[in-house]
């Protein structure tokens, strides 16, 4: 099977899951996996943005990522993060992902420093040699700083085990630059979700997102219409999921509202971790009224 046919579809990137103290709740994790689970998606992606990878410990990642392993193991594509701010950290989470059974690793690159397009191979290079799991590459230059160039992702591209790129840079002009630039079987994950059916349309064999977390039938949804050439209602979900997504953003904490959304339904996660800020006690009953109208739409769709 292609990498493509093997990954292509929808991931949720997984929201962390912390106890009443902010602790890294190994049962809560499960509960999360389970949930999606059940789902229809594709796979799961551990420790990203949405996931909080980079506010975690090692030694908390690796907690993350054994208590997924443990609960899902088989049943859904996991692809973790393994981007560290140090190469040394990095590499060891890429050897842990191997040792447990995950079905890919992924890492932005190191922030903070303003590093070279050289450095930065270097680092995603020694966690490519470091395992023998696929490498994604994640280009998120609005976070990272770190504009990935088509000319290093189709160097990168050349070895087997890089198979592609989780794209969350808006410009679908540069996903489709990056989908030619990796080759035929070079797979590209849209990370905009707002624009998941543009991506589509532009090359992305599937799409990994954080709001996917609170309505993940819905992206399942469309991107069968979009399997389906039915592209006007293709659009016309888009268009709803992106109303739904405008509220979200509009509460001082995106991963906080998604969380508390996600505690409606009985899925309890706790609160992001600072300084990303917890959801307000003021914006309980919108965010009900919020989850009501995405559980409303799910129905609209007959997804049960
Ligand atoms: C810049 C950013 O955080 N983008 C998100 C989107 O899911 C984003 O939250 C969504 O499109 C709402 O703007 C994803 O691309 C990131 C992601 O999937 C992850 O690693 O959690």
């Amino acid at each position: 099977m292609s990498n493509t046919e093997t990954f292509e579809g929808i991931y949720v990137a997984m929201y962390s899951a912390y106890d009443e103290q902010g602790e890294v709740d190994a049962e809560r994790v499960k509960k999360l996996a389970r949930y999606y689970a059940g789902k229809g998606i594709k796979g799961l992606y551990v420790g990203g943005s949405s996931g909080e990878g980079i506010l975690q410990t090692a030694e908390e990642r690796k907690l993350v990522l054994e208590a997924v392993m443990q609960e899902i193991r088989g049943e859904l594509k996991v692809i973790v993060h393994v981007g560290a701010n140090s190469t040394r950290e990095s590499v060891e989470l890429s050897k842990h992902a191997e040792a447990h059974g995950a079905d890919a690793i992924s890492a932005v690159p190191a922030i903070y420093y303003r590093l070279s397009e050289a450095a930065v191979e270097t680092h995603w290079q020694q966690m490519i040699d470091s395992s023998n799991l696929p490498f994604i590459i994640y280009n998120i230059p609005q976070t990272t700083g770190f504009q990935l160039s088509p000319k290093l992702l189709e160097k990168l591209a050349k070895q087997p085990k890089v198979i592609g790129v989780k794209m969350s840079g808006e410009s679908t002009f540069d996903l489709q630059q990056y989908k030619v630039a990796g080759g035929e079987d070079f797979l590209v994950l849209n990370g905009p979700d707002e624009q998941f059916l543009a991506g589509r349309i532009m090359g992305a064999d599937g799409g990994i997102g954080g709001t996917y977390g609170v309505m993940p039938e819905l992206f399942c949804k469309l991107n069968e219409l979009y399997l389906a050439n039915r592209v006007t209602e293709a659009q016309e979900l888009q268009y709803k999921i992106n109303a739904v997504i405008k509220r979200l953003l509009a509460y001082p904490s995106l991963y906080g509202a998604a969380k508390y959304i996600l505690s409606l339904r009985g899925v309890e996660t706790g609160q992001p971790r600072l300084p990303l800020l917890p959801v307000r006690e003021e914006d309980h009953a919108s965010l009900a009224v919020l989850n009501g109208d995405i559980l409303a739409l799910v129905a609209e769709y007959g997804i049960q």
